[in-house]
């Protein structure tokens, strides 16, 4: 019996404005032979020399994808120019990424792969109430608690606070939050990344991870006793570590991922190592979210110098998960 054809990943347009419909594009290119795919969002705003076929539903996607990139039409508000976001488009774009998760949920789709969105742009627009995809998708999905990962060959991390200002993070750093972060990631580890038994360091807040309480309290307060308490549970731990020693090479050696505090804590290293490559997955989902791992790009969008390699490895991650075919 010929077995099913997969499923289409689903790729989100982002921020017209941006150079998301350029890597979309050059995506196809890239991956039509391997990857089954569609986009979603306004041909107009797509690369003018772009082959692309309108479809109906995700399931002509596979017919359609040699000859052009598969398109599942959805309508803007307003004219775009690259580099510059029009307000009018806001709403266009947060409604492309519920069509898509929808479309996911509802199987026609196996997993949706988004392109970068401007997050002011869409506060300024709509009125948008999420600080980025994972806290829309987390409350799309009804989910108790979404977490990011951004990952590559060389590295995991994931940040428990997310979008957070930084003089909000030791409010909002609590035992909590930090235990479900790392419950969830070394389930995401497990499930979508093929790891048996998942290494986790967690990094300290404070420089030198407090130095005994001479810098900071949080590390001799709670999470020291976190730690000890969830190794107990199973979990392979290791921390709190200082963050400015944890991610040179050797280091990386002794943990599959690494749990951070804040944003610029994790997002440094991997964007310093592998900008080009990395990838966002969120983990806590029920479905499959991957995108590449930096944003919109005004300064060169319509410019046609985009490099789209890590949108490349964000849709071939998102397919190998779906097929369970994706280890590391
Ligand atoms: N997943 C998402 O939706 C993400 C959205 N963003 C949003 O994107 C907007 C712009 O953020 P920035 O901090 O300026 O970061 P950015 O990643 O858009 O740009 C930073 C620098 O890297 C360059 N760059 C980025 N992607 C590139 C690519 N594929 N090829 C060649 N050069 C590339 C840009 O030209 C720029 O010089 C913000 O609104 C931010 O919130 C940022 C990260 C992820
Ligand atoms: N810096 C990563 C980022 O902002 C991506 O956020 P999200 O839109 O994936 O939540």
């Amino acid at each position: 019996m010929t077995p099913a054809p997969a499923l289409p990943v689903a790729i989100s347009c982002g921020e017209p404005a941006g150079i998301g419909p350029e890597i979309a594009a050059k995506a196809w290119a890239a991956l039509r032979g391997d990857v089954p795919l569609f986009w979603i969002g306004e041909p107009a705003h797509l690369p003018a020399d772009l082959p692309f076929l309108l479809i109906d539903t995700p399931a002509q996607a596979a017919e359609a994808l040699p000859r052009g990139l598969p398109v599942l039409h959805h309508a803007f508000a307003a004219p775009n120019t690259a580099g510059v976001a029009n307000p009018a488009n806001a709403r266009g774009v947060i409604d492309v990424i519920a069509r898509g998760v929808d479309l996911v949920r509802t199987g026609q789709a196996a997993a949706l792969c988004t392109a970068p969105i401007h997050k002011k742009a869409l506060q300024d627009g709509a009125g948008f109430a999420y600080p980025g995809h994972t806290e829309y998708l987390q409350a799309l999905a009804g989910a108790d608690r979404a977490v990011m990962m951004l990952a590559s060959e060389q590295l995991r991390v994931v940040p428990t606070t997310i979008h957070t200002a930084l003089s909000d993070v030791p409010r909002a750093l609590t035992p909590a939050l930090l235990r479900d972060t790392i419950r969830i990631t070394d389930d995401g580890l497990r499930r979508q990344f093929g790891i048996a038994q998942p290494r986790i360091a967690v990094a300290g807040l404070n420089p030198h991870a407090g130095e005994g309480g001479a810098m900071g309290r949080e590390e001799v307060d709670w999470i020291a006793a976190l730690v000890t308490e969830m190794i107990a549970e199973g979990y392979d731990l290791r921390g709190p570590l200082p963050a400015d020693t944890m991610f040179h090479a050797s280091a990386r050696m002794a943990y599959d991922c690494a749990v951070c505090m804040y944003h610029d804590q994790a997002l440094i290293p991997i964007k310093t190592l592998d900008f080009d490559r990395g990838v966002n997955v969120t983990l806590g989902l029920p479905f499959i979210r991957t995108s590449p791992d930096h944003g919109t790009a005004f300064d060169i969008a319509g410019t046609g110098v985009a490099n789209p390699s890590s949108m490349i490895e964000a849709i071939r991650m998102a397919h190998r998960m779906a097929q369970g075919t994706y280890r590391t």
